[in-house]
Formats: C-alpha cells, sequence, structure tokens
C-alpha cells in the first residue's frame, strides 16, 4: 500500500533489500568492548571481570561477554540507513530498544556475514520506529551465531500516514516482544555500577561514532545539555551486572536479551540494576542513582541456574 505522501512510500520501502554487511573481530576488540561497558572499572584487576580483558598467553581464551554480539550490526544504522520510500533525520535518532538471541558461545576471534531485514516500522505521530533484524553467520562454517533486533525511535520522522489508523509494520513472531512487568516484591539481587565520566568516549572505540556521544555541540543541537551515555554501553554494564550476581560470572549462561531504553544516561552517572528470577527468566531495570529514574527495563533468558540461588 503507497500512501498519498510524496515522502513515504511503503511499497517500496517493503520491496528494499538490504545489503549484507560484514564484521570482522579478534580478542582485542573483545578487549576494549569490555573496557567500554565497565569491566574491571570498580574493583582491583584481579577481579572476576579480568577474564574479559585479558588471558596469559598460552592458556585458555579471552570470554566474550553476550552483549558484545550487539556491535555485530554496527554499519546498518550507525552511519545512516538509506531506506526509499522513508525519510528520517539521523541526528535525531534514538536507540529504543534492542533484542538479542545467542544461539551458541561467541567466539574470542571471528570473522561475519550479517543478512540485515526490515523487521518494523511503526508510525508513532511525533516520532517513527524503526527496527532492523540482523542474523549474523561465521564465514566459512555458515553457523548462525545469533540475532539482533534493533529498535530506533526516530523523533520528528512520525506522521506520514493516515492518523486515524497510522502505518504499522511488523515482521516477527510477537511471542519476541519485549514488554516486561517488573514485579512488585523485592528484587532478588542488586548491583551498583559507576559509569566513568569518559565512558562514551571509551565505549565508542568499540565502533559507534555517533557525536551524540562525544561533541558537546552536536548534542545540544540534539536537544541534550551534554553528550549522552551509548545505549548498548548502558544495556552492557546491566547485563554485565546479570552475568555477576545470578549467572556466577558465567557469560555463555545467557540465551536471550531484551532491553528497551526508557531515558538517556550521561556519562559519570551510577547505574543500579535490580533483578527478578522468573524461572530461568531474569527481569531487571537498571535506574540512576543520581537522578532516582528508571532508564532501561528488560529481561534476560539464561540456560540455567547456579545452585547458590
Ligand atoms: C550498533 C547499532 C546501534 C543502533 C543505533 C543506535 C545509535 C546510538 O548511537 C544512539 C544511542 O545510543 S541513543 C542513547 C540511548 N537511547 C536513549 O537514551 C533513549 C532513551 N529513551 C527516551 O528518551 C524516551 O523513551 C523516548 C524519547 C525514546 C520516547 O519517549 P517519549 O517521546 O516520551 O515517548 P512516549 O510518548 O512514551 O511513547 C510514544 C510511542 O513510542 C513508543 N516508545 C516509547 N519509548 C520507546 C522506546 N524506547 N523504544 C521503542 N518504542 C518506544 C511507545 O510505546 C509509544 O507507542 P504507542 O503510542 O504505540 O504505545
Amino acid at each position: 500500500m503507497a500512501t498519498s505522501d510524496s515522502e513515504f512510500n511503503s511499497d517500496l520501502l517493503l520491496a528494499h533489500k538490504l545489503p549484507e554487511t560484514r564484521y570482522t573481530y579478534n580478542e582485542r576488540d573483545v578487549a576494549i568492548y569490555a573496557l567500554g561497558i565497565g569491566a574491571c572499572g570498580q574493583d582491583a584487576v584481579d577481579s572476576d571481570e579480568l577474564k574479559f580483558v585479558y588471558h596469559r598467553n598460552g592458556q585458555d581464551l579471552i570470554q566474550v561477554l553476550p552483549t558484545f554480539a550487539s556491535l555485530f550490526t554496527l554499519g546498518s544504522l550507525t552511519e545512516g540507513l538509506d531506506l526509499p520510500g522513508f525519510k528520517y533525520d539521523p541526528s535525531l535518532l534514538l536507540h529504543g530498544q534492542q533484542y538479542i538471541e545467542i544461539y551458541r558461545p561467541l567466539p574470542s576471534k571471528a570473522s561475519l556475514i550479517n543478512k540485515v531485514s526490515l523487521a518494523g516500522l511503526q508510525d508513532k505521530g511525533k516520532a517513527a520506529t524503526l527496527e532492523l533484524e540482523t542474523r549474523s553467520y561465521e564465514e566459512g562454517s555458515g553457523e548462525l551465531l545469533c540475532m539482533n533486533r534493533t529498535t530506533v525511535f526516530l523523533r520528528g520522522a512520525g506522521g506520514f500516514s493516515n492518523s486515524s489508523q497510522p502505518f504499522s509494520y511488523k515482521n516477527y513472531p510477537s511471542n519476541q516482544g519485549l514488554a516486561v512487568k517488573i514485579p512488585q516484591r523485592q528484587p532478588l539481587t542488586v548491583c551498583e555500577e559507576r559509569t566513568q565520566p569518559s565512558q562514551a568516549l571509551l565505549y565508542r572505540l568499540s565502533g559507534d561514532y555517533n557525536p551524540l556521544h562525544s561533541d558537546p555541540e552536536f548534542a545540544k543541537l540534539a536537544g541534550f545539555p551534554r553528550p549522552i551515555l551509548h545505549g548498548l554501553c548502558t544495556l552492557g554494564f546491566a547485563i554485565k551486572a546479570i552475568i555477576k550476581c545470578v549467572c556466577k560470572g558465567d557469560p555463555t549462561a545467557v540465551k536471550t536479551i531484551s532491553g528497551r531504553f526508557l531515558t538517556t544516561v550521561f556519562p559519570g552517572e551510577t547505574l543500579i540494576t535490580e533483578m527478578w528470577l522468573e524461572g530461568l527468566r531474569v527481569i531487571y531495570q537498571t535506574k540512576v542513582k543520581e537522578r532516582n529514574k528508571t532508564v532501561l527495563a528488560g529481561y534476560v533468558d539464561i540456560r540455567g541456574l547456579s545452585s547458590s540461588l
């Protein structure tokens, strides 16, 4: 169905095939990512998190945090996505949600081929939400390693369809939603971690160079008093807390990750992640201590439970 709006053409948009992308990484990238989400940032370097940033020559391999998989989508959205039939201003883009399924433990180095497709587009009036699905296959074996579904919230890009029947396209099963109800009872466990004032400058070295996180002038034009933290950096802190507190430090215990970014985080703020267990699902929410605001909420499905819980 094509609408009368000259900017928006759903026929063109839905027929468009997004190009494959490639992502190659090694142990150095894995370590830089882990440092970017605060690994070894709170305790002395002999903490449990050393395995994410260092391994002795010839002994074991560096361990890969499951949220590292979110980087495989770099290149699809961060450099501005050209979609025929749909226009938006990339400087007003905010990361809205992230959903990740991990099918087998992430290797410490790999070369991946990403198949990218449009998973959703919604006209929210003042904004639009755009969802991209990325399936990452290991080059050579062709094995499917993981799937990411990235939702971006495009401020100012809504209102392109009939307001009495706003355009809504979703191309994935409804049971893969992100909706989460935070339990009313006390959390099972809570983890507090301070981000560094330089956190976004460190995190960006993993490949998301969006100036919203580093350039004060750009941040002001985008409506913020100063650069904000990458959503995926906040998500990385939260999931690392779950691995530490619920999964006994085992990053391979994580199967599925979902998170919705509710409010922006500023580098230097303290993140408090509260966790509840429901079967093999960890429901979590992350608050900024200094402003007492919930910034992220979601769930993590795990493969098994540690006996001490
Ligand atoms: C490696 C690949 C990377 C991918 C690219 C990412 C690039 C990065 O560099 C960019 C970033 O990291 S930006 C930083 C992280 N994100 C944020 O800080 C955003 C935080 N969230 C907000 O500010 C608000 O929730 C806000 C502004 C998002 C929405 O708040 P409101 O305007 O108040 O919206 P509201 O009126 O409550 O809802 C309107 C409709 O939108 C839906 N919605 C709300 N929040 C959403 C969110 N976070 N994600 C998806 N949808 C969302 C609501 O459900 C509502 O829809 P409906 O009317 O149908 O219920």
